[in-house]
């Protein structure tokens, strides 16, 4: 449903010389140097797909969406949204598209939230039946009423994201671009927005592409990841995928018998050199290690000689550490067969 081959985007900018004698000079200069901003990209997403796009600031999220959309056009390489190239038809593509940018508004500025949609009811050609569909749920999630009369330029950030969600979904559309959706919204709303996205996939079987700096969104969302970093695909697969590939494992488990936790600690601690071990508030005991020195064979068998397991299990780290690493470092190579 999306697909992506070799896509890049330079920009061009101004060599910027500091100080205000720099700025004038900046102005009259015609020195410029070229940023890639994507580079090379290829990916595709099969229909009926939830991914999150992901990646640092800078990475090239918004810019990608912005050739997806047709709002950009590449400089190399291309892209597909439902077989339509965006940039060369964007009245096509507009029609199986629906699209948030948290950072810039998608409605009518000097129009209310209902003579918006009106217009975009007669754009769209939506018919009487899912136009009152959709309204109806805008109105029980997102308390689209509320909004009344006034512009949508007078709007409070959150009052407008309500609106321009309600707008992306308004057409049914095949495919929806998110990018930062829930900026300004309370947790309630969140929710809301959430259920709205996870109900038109389920009902329409809707693809979903979005980009957010709010884990929860994302994990409440998508089932896939796609992660970016200097403007190239640097892991795509599930997001249980993603976060195998932590460098932190662990184990946690109950034992018979023997020892008592702290004990156990004190154990894990002298024999396996690298981990540290703790005791859960349960009474459990929680054994982390980093994957490049220990691998989960070598941990779960010292456990075994050792102790009479009684239960165990080795939780996912969570979306946040694994992000954080691949925000510092890149994303690890996938390792060996898992936690468990
Ligand atoms: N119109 C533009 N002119 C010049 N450079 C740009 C322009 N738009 C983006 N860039 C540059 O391209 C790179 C990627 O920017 P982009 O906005 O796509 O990143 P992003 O991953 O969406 O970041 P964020 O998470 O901060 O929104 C950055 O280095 C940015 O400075």
């Amino acid at each position: 449903m999306i697909v992506a081959e070799g896509l890049t985007k330079d920009f061009r900018i101004a060599e910027r010389r500091p100080g205000l004698v720099g700025s004038l000079a900046t102005l009259l200069s015609r020195e410029h140097r070229t940023v890639r901003a994507v580079d090379g990209i290829s990916f595709a997403l099969p229909a009926g797909s939830k991914t999150a796009y992901i990646g640092a600031n800078g990475a090239g999220k918004s810019t990608t969406i912005k050739m997806l959309t047709g709002i950009m056009t590449p400089t190399a390489g291309r892209c597909l949204v439902d077989g339509i190239e965006p940039y060369r038809d964007r009245r096509r593509n507009a029609r199986a598209i629906g699209v948030v940018f948290g950072q810039r508004s998608q409605l009518w500025w000097d129009l209310s939230v209902p003579d918006s949609f009106q217009i975009l009811r007669r754009v769209y050609d939506i018919p009487d039946t899912v136009y009152a569909r959709n309204l109806a749920l805008y109105r029980e999630l997102l308390d689209i009423d509320a909004l009344g009369t006034t512009p949508v330029r007078q709007l409070s950030l959150g009052q407008r994201m309500r609106a321009e969600i309600a707008a992306s979904l308004l057409h049914d559309p095949k495919v929806v671009f998110w990018d930062e959706p829930t900026i300004g919204l309370d947790m309630v709303l969140k929710e809301a927005v959430r259920t709205l996205v996870n109900r038109a996939h389920a009902e329409l079987g809707t693809t979903v592409l979005l980009t957010s700096h709010d884990l929860s969104d994302i994990a409440a969302i998508c089932d896939d990841a796609l992660v970016v970093d200097g403007g190239r695909v640097v892991h795509q697969g599930t997001l249980h995928d993603l976060l195998r590939r932590a460098d932190r494992r662990s184990v946690v488990f109950e034992h018979r018998g023997g020892p008592g936790p702290d004990a156990v600690v004190r154990a894990i601690g002298a024999g396996l050199p690298g981990a540290t071990a703790s005791v859960t508030p349960e009474g459990r005991v929680r054994v982390d290690y980093p994957a490049d020195a220990l691998t989960s064979r070598q941990v779960l068998g010292f456990l075994l000689d050792r102790f009479e397991l009684a239960d165990c299990y080795a939780p996912e780290p969570d979306l946040e550490t694994v992000l954080r690493q691949i925000y510092r470092g890149g994303v690890p190579a996938a390792r060996d067969g898992g936690a468990a």
